[in-house]
């Protein structure tokens, strides 16, 4: 899709593998005297998973809500799927809505609406459905993100940690995102139920074509399912690349992330975690 274009053709089929679903040109955003971002530069592209990382405090939670408009930002621009929100009018605006899916870090569902209430939130929101067909398409996401038909009853606290988390994710998944951000999608996750949500990932993104941000401190998400990563740091992004990008940056602190204790504990490990766990 063009840069320029403002257009949102649902399911446009990539015109290339640098197809821009996110860009994001001079961005700063502060808070009184502080600036947290400053001139950040940031693309992203149809189909890749990004790993974004950064010592704490650096903005990665500041960025990922200002692009979500959840933020003001003073100066520059973000453009999803071709469009500015800040010039782009309300219609255009209700549909770039419809076309992102968020999943908060610690899953943000309401605690008195049911899990299939939860997931029908955004479709009662944007989508003028029938509750038989809202009802189908419940169960359907629930399918998709490896969580039993029974759990669309229960209420958050009757969930497990993962299931919380899966739960959230078939609330971002709602509307068939083209785009979804992911705050820290295995945290507080054992590594166990951490490698198999990595897993449930790099398959919705391989069957449904999903664009991922995800912020992520997860090293064996890192290495096991991020096409691409982005270091954020000096209120920039600092290098992105691939893994092999982050071993060749000689940034201190992406050194000690990347060639550190953990990190070499991560790369030699003999099995793929993402792939041990395979979902069901
Ligand atoms: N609403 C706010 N008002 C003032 N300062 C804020 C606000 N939100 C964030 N900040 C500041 O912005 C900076 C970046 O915070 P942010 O939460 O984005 O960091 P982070 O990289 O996500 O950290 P972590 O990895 O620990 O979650 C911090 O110094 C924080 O104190």
């Amino acid at each position: 899709m063009s840069a320029d274009s403002e257009t949102l053709e649902r399911n446009a089929p990539a015109q290339s593998d640098r197809d821009v679903i996110l860009e994001v040109r001079d961005l700063t955003v502060g808070f009184g005297s502080k600036i947290v971002l400053d001139n950040l530069n940031l693309d992203i592209y149809r189909g890749e998973i990004l790993g974004f990382v950064g010592a704490s405090g650096t903005g990665k939670s500041v960025l990922m809500r200002t692009v979500l408009r959840l933020l003001p930002h003073r100066s520059g621009t973000i453009k999803i799927l071709g469009v500015d929100y800040d010039t782009a009018d309300d219609q255009k605006r209700i549909a770039l809505d419809t076309r992102l899916g968020v999943l908060f870090q610690h899953g943000a569902l309401f605690s008195a609406l049911t899990v299939k209430e939860n997931i029908q939130l955004p479709m009662r929101e944007y989508l003028q459905l029938p509750q038989s067909l809202m009802d189908e398409l419940a169960y359907l996401k629930l399918e998709l993100v490896g969580l039993p038909p029974d759990a669309a009853d229960k209420y958050p606290s009757e969930l497990s940690g993962g299931m919380i988390k899966r739960a959230a994710l078939a609330r971002a998944l709602a509307l068939d995102p083209d785009l979804v951000f992911l705050d820290e999608p295995t945290s507080g996750l054992d590594p166990i139920g951490a490698a198999d949500f990595d897993a449930l990932i790099a398959k919705l993104r391989d069957t449904l074509g999903l664009t991922v941000y995800m912020v992520t401190h997860d090293l064996d998400s890192l290495f096991s399912v991020c096409d691409r990563i982005a270091v954020l740091g000096e209120k920039k992004v600092l290098v992105e690349g691939t893994l092999d990008d982050m071993f060749a940056c000689d940034d201190p602190w992406v050194q000690s992330y990347f060639r550190g204790k953990r990190a070499r504990s991560v790369v030699t490990e003999p099995i793929d975690r993402a792939t041990e766990h395979p979902e069901k």
